[in-house]
């Protein structure tokens, strides 16, 4: 929240007013500050310090080319978990050396991708991926760097939908069967075995479910040593949750903390994959109120932006924060609504909201981690601009789509 802050009463990103933003971007538009974003990610960096380490940043979290290309600036990796991340993530700067590819459905094309550029390594998630690794690596004269990306088997106690380290979730290996997929990678020519890689899930507030899942991955990378292979990685994942609301989160220090005794034991080079924690926080949707109405029951602020624009409310019940952009507003209980046909279609509900007006502008807080990246054009809306602030400099680093990049590659066939 720092780098957002009222000065005089309004609204600030670092030095620049949101009014002069929404004013000259227009609404809905996404706002990201950048000494927020080198803050967070000095801050995870710094955590890891007398450890070999390398922060990656999780791109599905954000992948603007500009946000990307300041983390790039600033030394961090990416983890990537498509061929179309990788693009960006190439084109925004990226060392492949720094590049690590996760995902269990990975196609062929991106694992060829991925080898084409050399990448630092693929956390690999099936068999069948590592056989297409071996095949593809052979055919195209390449060597590929895998770690295995194990399932702990522990509830990061987190929401349903953003748990991925628990015994029923389709990420990951189970470590027994880990076991044996090494064993065959002996017999592959191609496929070097360096790591092994966790995520547990996102939007983790306790550093419990960490101790335990590191303490577990650590132990398979000392058990893969015994059996003959060079480990030099243990990835620990992302998913360090950061305050939405209330929440009492761990900071990145006191969860590197106490997990740092078994990543010294474990002498390997320690990656993490923060997405949110490094972007999260960074962000905000400004959104325009169109109109106020009273329903049956409930008192509607309607605002430009919906849930095409912002889907973490509607697909998670998740809280933001709204804040009106003059702090002496009134406040009034009310749903902030979007004007999408869904009922599920709001950014609040049922809270204590300033009190706005039609043509009033609102930022909804924490607003740059899966908020454009999640972004789509339901309702045929055009997705957002995207704003970079730095200092009192801002620009435009996303245009707002207009309509015919709405109906780009549609084609209507001759028989019609
Ligand atoms: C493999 C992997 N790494 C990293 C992340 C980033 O998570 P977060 O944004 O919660 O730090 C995710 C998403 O949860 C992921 O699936
Ligand atoms: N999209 C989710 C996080 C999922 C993370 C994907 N690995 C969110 O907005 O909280």
């Amino acid at each position: 929240m720092d780098e957002f802050h009222y000065r005089g009463g309004v609204l600030h990103c670092e030095d620049v007013p949101l009014h002069e933003i929404a004013r000259g971007a227009g609404t809905p538009v996404y706002v990201y500050s950048h000494a927020a974003l080198e803050r967070a990610y000095r801050e995870v960096e710094g955590a890891f310090s007398g450890l070999d380490h390398l922060v990656c940043f999780a791109v599905k979290a954000n992948g603007n080319l500009a946000v990307l290309r300041a983390l790039a600036s600033l030394g961090a990796g990416a983890d990537i978990v498509s061929g179309g991340e990788l693009y960006r993530a190439m084109r925004a700067g990226f060392d492949p050396k720094k590049v690590v590819f996760a995902g269990v459905g990975k196609t062929e094309q991106e694992l060829k991708a991925g080898l084409g550029e050399r990448i630092l390594m693929f956390n690999v998630e099936s068999a069948g991926e590592l056989e297409h690794l071996e095949r593809l690596a052979n055919l195209h004269g390449k060597r590929a760097r895998v770690a295995l990306r194990i399932n702990p088997g522990v509830d990061p106690e987190t929401h349903d939908h953003i748990s991925t380290g628990n015994v029923e979730s389709k990420f990951g290996i189970p470590p027994d069967e880990a076991l044996s997929l090494a064993e065959k990678i002996k017999g592959f020519r191609c496929v070097d075995l360096i790591g092994v890689h966790q995520h547990i899930g996102s939007q983790i507030v306790k550093v419990a479910p960490y101790v335990e899942s590191v303490e577990r991955s650590a132990a398979l990378v000392e058990e893969l040593r015994s059996r003959g292979f060079d480990i030099r990685y243990l990835n620990i994942g992302g998913g360090l949750g950061i305050r939405y609301r209330d929440e009492e989160t761990p900071s990145p220090q006191e969860l590197v903390d106490a997990i740092r005794p078994t990543l010294a034991a474990s002498k390997a080079r320690v990656l993490c994959e923060m997405g949110r924690y490094i972007a999260g926080p960074a962000g905000a949707l400004l959104t325009g109120v169109l109109y106020r109405k009273r329903g049956g029951q409930r008192n509607f602020i309607v605002a430009d932006a919906g849930m095409n624009d912002l889907i973490r409310p509607s697909l998670y019940g998740a809280y933001h924060e709204v804040l009106p952009l003059d702090e002496e507003a009134d406040h009034t209980r009310a749903d902030l609504v979007g004007p999408v046909c869904e009922s599920g279609d709001f950014l609040a509900r049922d809270r204590d909201l300033p009190d706005a007006r039609e043509g009033d502008v609102l930022a909804v807080m924490n607003a740059g981690a899966y908020g454009f990246s999640m972004a789509s054009n339901y309702n045929s809306r055009p997705r957002p601009a995207e704003v970079l602030v730095r200092g009192d400099r801002w620009a435009i680093v996303r245009e707002r789509e207009h309509y015919p990049d709405l109906i780009r590659g549609e084609l209507v066939p001759a028989f019609l």
